[in-house]
Protein backbone atom coordinates (compact mmCIF):
# COMPACT_ATOMS: atom_id res chain seq x y z
CA UNK A 1 0.00 0.00 0.00
CA UNK A 2 1.25 3.83 -0.70
CA UNK A 3 1.73 5.54 2.77
CA UNK A 4 -0.94 7.82 2.92
CA UNK A 5 -0.77 10.55 6.18
CA UNK A 6 -2.83 10.24 9.13
CA UNK A 7 -2.96 13.45 10.10
CA UNK A 8 -5.87 15.57 9.28
CA UNK A 9 -4.96 18.21 6.33
CA UNK A 10 -6.16 21.39 5.40
CA UNK A 11 -4.97 22.83 1.99
CA UNK A 12 -7.62 25.62 1.22
CA UNK A 13 -8.94 26.67 -1.93
CA UNK A 14 -6.96 25.49 -4.71
CA UNK A 15 -7.52 26.87 -8.15
CA UNK A 16 -7.14 24.13 -11.09
CA UNK A 17 -4.66 26.39 -13.48
CA UNK A 18 -6.12 24.45 -16.77
CA UNK A 19 -9.39 26.11 -15.45
CA UNK A 20 -7.79 29.64 -14.30
CA UNK A 21 -6.00 30.12 -17.86
CA UNK A 22 -9.31 29.97 -19.81
CA UNK A 23 -10.19 33.25 -18.31
CA UNK A 24 -7.51 34.42 -19.85
CA UNK A 25 -6.65 36.29 -16.60
CA UNK A 26 -3.50 39.14 -16.56
CA UNK A 27 -2.69 38.89 -13.13
CA UNK A 28 -1.96 35.88 -11.09
CA UNK A 29 -3.70 34.45 -7.81
CA UNK A 30 -1.83 35.36 -4.72
CA UNK A 31 -1.12 31.64 -4.10
CA UNK A 32 0.53 31.08 -7.03
CA UNK A 33 3.20 34.32 -6.38
CA UNK A 34 6.20 33.34 -5.12
CA UNK A 35 8.12 35.11 -2.93
CA UNK A 36 11.39 37.42 -4.35
CA UNK A 37 13.76 34.82 -3.81
CA UNK A 38 11.97 31.79 -4.97
CA UNK A 39 11.25 33.27 -8.43
CA UNK A 40 12.80 31.94 -11.41
CA UNK A 41 14.99 34.38 -13.01
CA UNK A 42 14.04 33.92 -16.95
CA UNK A 43 16.44 34.12 -19.29
CA UNK A 44 19.45 35.90 -17.26
CA UNK A 45 22.20 32.51 -16.61
CA UNK A 46 24.34 34.62 -14.62
CA UNK A 47 27.53 31.93 -14.12
CA UNK A 48 29.18 31.89 -17.44
CA UNK A 49 30.52 27.82 -16.36
CA UNK A 50 27.02 27.02 -16.15
CA UNK A 51 24.99 28.27 -19.20
CA UNK A 52 26.59 26.63 -21.43
CA UNK A 53 26.07 23.37 -20.23
CA UNK A 54 24.06 20.44 -20.68
CA UNK A 55 23.50 17.23 -18.74
CA UNK A 56 25.49 14.62 -19.89
CA UNK A 57 23.99 12.17 -22.46
CA UNK A 58 24.40 8.10 -21.98
CA UNK A 59 23.79 5.60 -24.96
CA UNK A 60 22.43 2.98 -24.10
CA UNK A 61 23.29 0.78 -27.07
CA UNK A 62 26.73 1.24 -26.48
CA UNK A 63 27.26 0.72 -22.80
CA UNK A 64 27.34 -2.97 -22.66
CA UNK A 65 30.57 -2.82 -24.89
CA UNK A 66 31.98 0.43 -23.64
CA UNK A 67 33.68 0.93 -20.74
CA UNK A 68 33.79 5.33 -22.00
CA UNK A 69 30.08 5.33 -21.28
CA UNK A 70 30.23 3.36 -18.17
CA UNK A 71 32.62 6.01 -17.03
CA UNK A 72 30.11 8.56 -18.54
CA UNK A 73 27.74 6.83 -16.71
CA UNK A 74 29.51 7.27 -13.37
CA UNK A 75 30.56 11.14 -14.18
CA UNK A 76 27.16 11.72 -14.39
CA UNK A 77 25.36 10.82 -11.51
CA UNK A 78 28.53 12.04 -9.70
CA UNK A 79 28.19 15.29 -10.50
CA UNK A 80 25.05 15.96 -12.36
CA UNK A 81 22.72 13.51 -10.52
CA UNK A 82 21.28 13.54 -13.98
CA UNK A 83 21.38 12.42 -17.64
CA UNK A 84 19.30 12.02 -21.17
CA UNK A 85 19.52 8.47 -21.95
CA UNK A 86 19.26 7.63 -25.82
CA UNK A 87 18.66 4.63 -27.85
CA UNK A 88 17.33 3.62 -24.99
CA UNK A 89 15.21 0.80 -26.38
CA UNK A 90 11.61 1.59 -25.64
CA UNK A 91 9.90 1.75 -28.71
CA UNK A 92 9.04 5.28 -30.07
CA UNK A 93 5.31 4.83 -30.99
CA UNK A 94 4.53 4.03 -27.47
CA UNK A 95 6.40 6.99 -26.16
CA UNK A 96 4.16 8.88 -28.60
CA UNK A 97 1.24 6.73 -27.46
CA UNK A 98 1.71 7.51 -23.83
CA UNK A 99 2.21 11.67 -24.80
CA UNK A 100 -1.37 11.20 -26.85
CA UNK A 101 -2.97 9.64 -23.78
CA UNK A 102 -1.36 11.68 -20.88
CA UNK A 103 -2.49 15.00 -23.01
CA UNK A 104 -5.95 13.59 -24.08
CA UNK A 105 -6.55 13.20 -20.00
CA UNK A 106 -5.49 16.48 -19.10
CA UNK A 107 -8.24 17.92 -22.27
CA UNK A 108 -11.02 16.04 -20.64
CA UNK A 109 -13.47 18.71 -19.13
CA UNK A 110 -12.89 19.27 -15.24
CA UNK A 111 -15.53 17.63 -14.20
CA UNK A 112 -14.04 14.27 -15.79
CA UNK A 113 -10.68 14.23 -14.53
CA UNK A 114 -12.26 15.34 -10.92
CA UNK A 115 -13.81 12.10 -10.96
CA UNK A 116 -10.18 11.10 -9.75
CA UNK A 117 -9.32 13.44 -6.98
CA UNK A 118 -5.92 13.72 -5.13
CA UNK A 119 -7.19 13.66 -1.69
CA UNK A 120 -5.67 16.63 0.23
CA UNK A 121 -2.23 15.13 1.83
CA UNK A 122 -2.05 12.33 -0.58
CA UNK A 123 -0.31 11.80 -3.69
CA UNK A 124 -2.44 9.67 -6.26
CA UNK A 125 -5.31 11.27 -8.48
CA UNK A 126 -5.72 14.49 -10.27
CA UNK A 127 -5.03 17.78 -8.51
CA UNK A 128 -1.77 19.25 -6.68
CA UNK A 129 -0.05 16.84 -4.73
CA UNK A 130 2.38 18.33 -1.78
CA UNK A 131 0.26 20.40 -0.24
CA UNK A 132 -0.21 20.26 3.13
CA UNK A 133 -1.57 23.75 4.44
CA UNK A 134 -3.94 26.85 3.78
CA UNK A 135 -1.30 29.39 3.05
CA UNK A 136 1.68 26.99 1.18
CA UNK A 137 2.32 28.31 -2.35
CA UNK A 138 0.87 26.36 -5.53
CA UNK A 139 2.88 25.57 -7.94
CA UNK A 140 1.49 26.08 -11.53
CA UNK A 141 0.46 22.57 -12.35
CA UNK A 142 -2.15 19.73 -12.95
CA UNK A 143 -0.97 16.62 -11.87
CA UNK A 144 -2.22 12.94 -12.30
CA UNK A 145 -0.40 10.46 -10.56
CA UNK A 146 -1.09 6.75 -10.50
CA UNK A 147 0.95 3.79 -8.54
CA UNK A 148 1.45 1.09 -11.08
CA UNK A 149 3.41 -0.52 -8.28
CA UNK A 150 4.03 -3.97 -7.70
CA UNK A 151 1.73 -6.18 -9.43
CA UNK A 152 0.49 -3.76 -11.66
CA UNK A 153 -3.14 -3.64 -10.55
CA UNK A 154 -5.50 -0.85 -11.08
CA UNK A 155 -7.27 0.89 -8.64
CA UNK A 156 -11.18 1.33 -11.01
CA UNK A 157 -11.21 4.35 -8.76
CA UNK A 158 -8.60 5.90 -9.72
CA UNK A 159 -8.22 4.36 -13.18
CA UNK A 160 -9.89 6.31 -15.50
CA UNK A 161 -11.57 4.69 -18.59
CA UNK A 162 -11.23 7.50 -21.09
CA UNK A 163 -9.35 8.05 -22.96
CA UNK A 164 -10.01 4.57 -24.20
CA UNK A 165 -6.39 3.30 -23.93
CA UNK A 166 -5.73 4.66 -20.87
CA UNK A 167 -4.86 2.22 -18.80
CA UNK A 168 -3.96 -0.57 -21.26
CA UNK A 169 -1.14 2.12 -22.55
CA UNK A 170 0.02 3.26 -18.80
CA UNK A 171 0.47 -0.62 -18.14
CA UNK A 172 2.63 -1.76 -20.99
CA UNK A 173 4.55 1.94 -20.88
CA UNK A 174 5.24 1.43 -17.40
CA UNK A 175 6.31 -2.29 -17.52
CA UNK A 176 9.05 -0.91 -20.41
CA UNK A 177 9.99 1.46 -18.17
CA UNK A 178 10.44 -0.81 -15.57
CA UNK A 179 12.71 -3.12 -17.87
CA UNK A 180 14.61 0.33 -18.26
CA UNK A 181 15.04 0.95 -14.68
CA UNK A 182 16.50 -2.52 -13.72
CA UNK A 183 18.59 -2.40 -17.22
CA UNK A 184 19.88 1.40 -15.65
CA UNK A 185 20.38 0.08 -11.96
CA UNK A 186 22.63 -2.67 -13.72
CA UNK A 187 24.82 -0.45 -15.38
CA UNK A 188 25.27 1.49 -12.29
CA UNK A 189 25.90 -1.13 -10.28
CA UNK A 190 28.57 -1.79 -12.67
CA UNK A 191 29.65 1.62 -12.77
CA UNK A 192 30.53 1.58 -8.85
CA UNK A 193 32.28 -1.69 -9.68
CA UNK A 194 29.56 -3.90 -7.59
CA UNK A 195 28.22 -7.17 -8.27
CA UNK A 196 25.49 -6.08 -11.11
CA UNK A 197 22.55 -7.75 -9.36
CA UNK A 198 22.96 -5.76 -5.99
CA UNK A 199 20.09 -3.54 -6.85
CA UNK A 200 17.46 -5.65 -7.88
CA UNK A 201 18.04 -8.58 -4.95
CA UNK A 202 17.98 -5.77 -2.57
CA UNK A 203 15.06 -3.98 -3.64
CA UNK A 204 12.76 -7.16 -3.24
CA UNK A 205 9.46 -6.42 -5.30
CA UNK A 206 9.94 -2.65 -6.92
CA UNK A 207 7.46 0.04 -6.23
CA UNK A 208 6.65 2.01 -9.41
CA UNK A 209 4.33 5.10 -9.81
CA UNK A 210 3.45 7.10 -13.00
CA UNK A 211 3.20 11.03 -12.49
CA UNK A 212 2.18 12.89 -15.63
CA UNK A 213 2.60 16.72 -14.93
CA UNK A 214 0.72 19.53 -17.15
CA UNK A 215 1.79 23.13 -17.19
CA UNK A 216 -0.37 25.41 -19.15
CA UNK A 217 0.77 28.85 -20.19
CA UNK A 218 1.10 31.06 -17.79
CA UNK A 219 0.95 34.64 -18.31
CA UNK A 220 3.68 35.49 -15.70
CA UNK A 221 6.17 32.88 -15.39
CA UNK A 222 8.13 35.13 -14.00
CA UNK A 223 6.21 34.95 -11.03
CA UNK A 224 5.40 31.18 -10.39
CA UNK A 225 6.83 28.22 -10.42
CA UNK A 226 5.26 25.20 -12.37
CA UNK A 227 7.12 22.54 -9.56
CA UNK A 228 8.59 23.36 -6.42
CA UNK A 229 12.18 22.35 -6.26
CA UNK A 230 12.99 19.31 -4.73
CA UNK A 231 14.92 16.03 -4.86
CA UNK A 232 13.24 12.60 -5.87
CA UNK A 233 12.64 10.34 -2.95
CA UNK A 234 13.03 6.62 -5.42
CA UNK A 235 15.98 5.54 -6.56
CA UNK A 236 15.44 6.29 -10.11
CA UNK A 237 13.32 8.76 -11.90
CA UNK A 238 12.57 8.55 -15.59
CA UNK A 239 11.05 11.40 -17.16
CA UNK A 240 9.51 11.75 -20.22
CA UNK A 241 9.03 15.26 -21.96
CA UNK A 242 6.48 16.07 -24.73
CA UNK A 243 7.04 16.93 -28.14
CA UNK A 244 7.14 20.75 -28.48
CA UNK A 245 6.85 20.61 -25.16
CA UNK A 246 8.70 24.11 -23.64
CA UNK A 247 11.94 24.18 -21.87
CA UNK A 248 10.74 23.50 -18.38
CA UNK A 249 13.04 21.27 -16.17
CA UNK A 250 15.70 23.09 -14.45
CA UNK A 251 18.58 21.77 -12.06
CA UNK A 252 20.82 23.31 -9.57
CA UNK A 253 24.46 22.83 -10.54
CA UNK A 254 26.85 24.70 -8.42
CA UNK A 255 24.61 27.22 -7.10
CA UNK A 256 23.11 28.16 -10.58
CA UNK A 257 19.62 26.92 -12.37
CA UNK A 258 20.64 25.15 -15.26
CA UNK A 259 18.02 24.06 -17.70
CA UNK A 260 17.70 20.74 -19.30
CA UNK A 261 17.44 21.32 -23.63
CA UNK A 262 14.80 18.07 -24.44
CA UNK A 263 16.76 15.46 -27.15
CA UNK A 264 14.36 14.33 -29.28
CA UNK A 265 13.07 10.97 -28.12
CA UNK A 266 15.68 10.76 -25.41
CA UNK A 267 14.46 10.08 -21.99
CA UNK A 268 15.57 12.45 -18.96
CA UNK A 269 17.35 9.79 -15.76
CA UNK A 270 17.71 11.57 -12.66
CA UNK A 271 19.42 9.73 -9.38
CA UNK A 272 16.35 10.08 -5.98
CA UNK A 273 17.44 9.76 -2.57
CA UNK A 274 17.46 5.97 -2.00
CA UNK A 275 20.76 5.50 -4.47
CA UNK A 276 22.40 8.49 -2.91
CA UNK A 277 21.75 7.07 0.45
CA UNK A 278 23.02 3.61 -1.10
CA UNK A 279 26.00 4.71 -2.34
CA UNK A 280 27.17 7.20 0.44
CA UNK A 281 26.57 10.16 -1.37
CA UNK A 282 29.22 9.21 -4.29
CA UNK A 283 25.75 9.49 -6.94
CA UNK A 284 23.96 12.66 -6.17
CA UNK A 285 19.88 12.94 -5.96
CA UNK A 286 20.31 16.89 -7.36
CA UNK A 287 17.37 19.36 -6.58
CA UNK A 288 15.26 20.20 -9.57
CA UNK A 289 12.29 22.45 -10.41
CA UNK A 290 10.01 23.63 -13.57
CA UNK A 291 9.32 27.05 -14.66
CA UNK A 292 6.63 27.62 -16.53
CA UNK A 293 6.24 29.46 -20.37
CA UNK A 294 4.19 32.52 -21.41
CA UNK A 295 3.08 31.02 -24.37
CA UNK A 296 3.68 27.18 -24.42
CA UNK A 297 2.20 24.52 -22.31
CA UNK A 298 4.40 22.22 -21.22
CA UNK A 299 3.74 17.83 -20.76
CA UNK A 300 5.78 15.75 -18.75
CA UNK A 301 5.37 11.87 -17.75
CA UNK A 302 7.45 11.02 -14.67
CA UNK A 303 8.10 7.62 -13.05
CA UNK A 304 9.49 6.91 -9.91
CA UNK A 305 10.92 3.75 -9.15
CA UNK A 306 11.48 2.71 -5.72
CA UNK A 307 12.82 -0.13 -3.41
CA UNK A 308 9.22 -2.12 -2.04
CA UNK A 309 8.13 -0.40 1.18
CA UNK A 310 9.32 -3.19 3.21
CA UNK A 311 13.37 -2.49 2.61
CA UNK A 312 15.78 -1.96 5.06
CA UNK A 313 18.48 0.52 3.95
CA UNK A 314 21.56 2.52 4.55
CA UNK A 315 24.85 3.09 2.64
CA UNK A 316 26.82 0.12 1.23
CA UNK A 317 29.56 -1.23 3.11
CA UNK A 318 31.59 -1.29 -0.16
CA UNK A 319 30.86 2.00 -0.36
CA UNK A 320 32.43 3.67 3.32
CA UNK A 321 35.44 3.70 4.63
CA UNK A 322 37.84 5.91 6.23
CA UNK A 323 38.21 8.52 3.49
CA UNK A 324 34.08 8.50 3.03
CA UNK A 325 32.83 8.02 6.55
CA UNK A 326 29.11 7.18 6.68
CA UNK A 327 26.47 9.93 6.22
CA UNK A 328 22.98 8.16 6.39
CA UNK A 329 21.50 6.51 8.80
CA UNK A 330 19.50 2.63 8.31
CA UNK A 331 15.90 3.04 7.89
CA UNK A 332 12.69 1.68 6.19
CA UNK A 333 12.39 2.63 3.16
CA UNK A 334 8.08 2.47 3.78
CA UNK A 335 9.23 4.96 6.48
CA UNK A 336 11.12 7.43 4.31
CA UNK A 337 8.48 7.23 1.36
CA UNK A 338 6.01 8.14 4.37
CA UNK A 339 8.02 10.78 5.63
CA UNK A 340 8.82 12.15 1.96
CA UNK A 341 4.85 12.51 1.04
CA UNK A 342 3.73 13.95 3.93
CA UNK A 343 5.89 17.05 3.61
CA UNK A 344 6.10 19.83 1.42
CA UNK A 345 8.68 19.96 -1.69
CA UNK A 346 11.53 21.63 -0.18
CA UNK A 347 14.54 20.89 -1.82
CA UNK A 348 16.74 18.56 -0.28
CA UNK A 349 15.45 18.92 2.89
CA UNK A 350 13.54 15.40 2.75
CA UNK A 351 16.93 13.58 3.04
CA UNK A 352 17.58 15.37 6.22
CA UNK A 353 15.22 12.69 7.76
CA UNK A 354 18.41 10.03 6.95
CA UNK A 355 21.03 12.06 7.36
CA UNK A 356 23.92 11.59 10.21
CA UNK A 357 25.55 14.72 11.32
CA UNK A 358 28.20 14.24 13.78
CA UNK A 359 31.27 13.69 11.33
O1 LIG B 1 8.17 18.34 -15.18
C1 LIG B 1 9.35 18.20 -14.93
O2 LIG B 1 10.22 18.34 -15.78
C2 LIG B 1 9.80 17.87 -13.54
C3 LIG B 1 8.96 16.82 -12.90
C4 LIG B 1 9.52 16.32 -11.61
O3 LIG B 1 10.59 16.68 -11.20
C5 LIG B 1 8.74 15.37 -10.81
O4 LIG B 1 7.58 15.08 -11.17
O5 LIG B 1 9.29 14.89 -9.79
FE1 LIG C 1 11.29 15.39 -9.57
Amino acid sequence: MAPVPSFPVKVGHIDDVQELKKNKPTSIPERFVRDMIERPKLGTVTTPSSCNLNIPVVDLSKIMNSQDEIMKLSTSCEEWGFFQVINHGIDLDLLEKMEKIAMEFFMLPLEEKQKYPMAPGTVQGYGQAFVFSEDQKLDWCNMFALGVEPHFIRNPKLWPTKPLDFSETVDIYSREIRKLCKNLLKYIAISLELNEDIFEEMFGLAVQAVRINYYPECPRPDLVLGLSPHSDGSALTVLQQGKGSSVGLQILKDNVWVPVQPIPNALVINIGDTIEVLTNGRYKSVEHRAVTHQEKDRLSIVTFYAPSYEIELGPLPELVDENNPCKYKRYNHGDYSMHYVTNKLQGKKTLEFAKIYNN
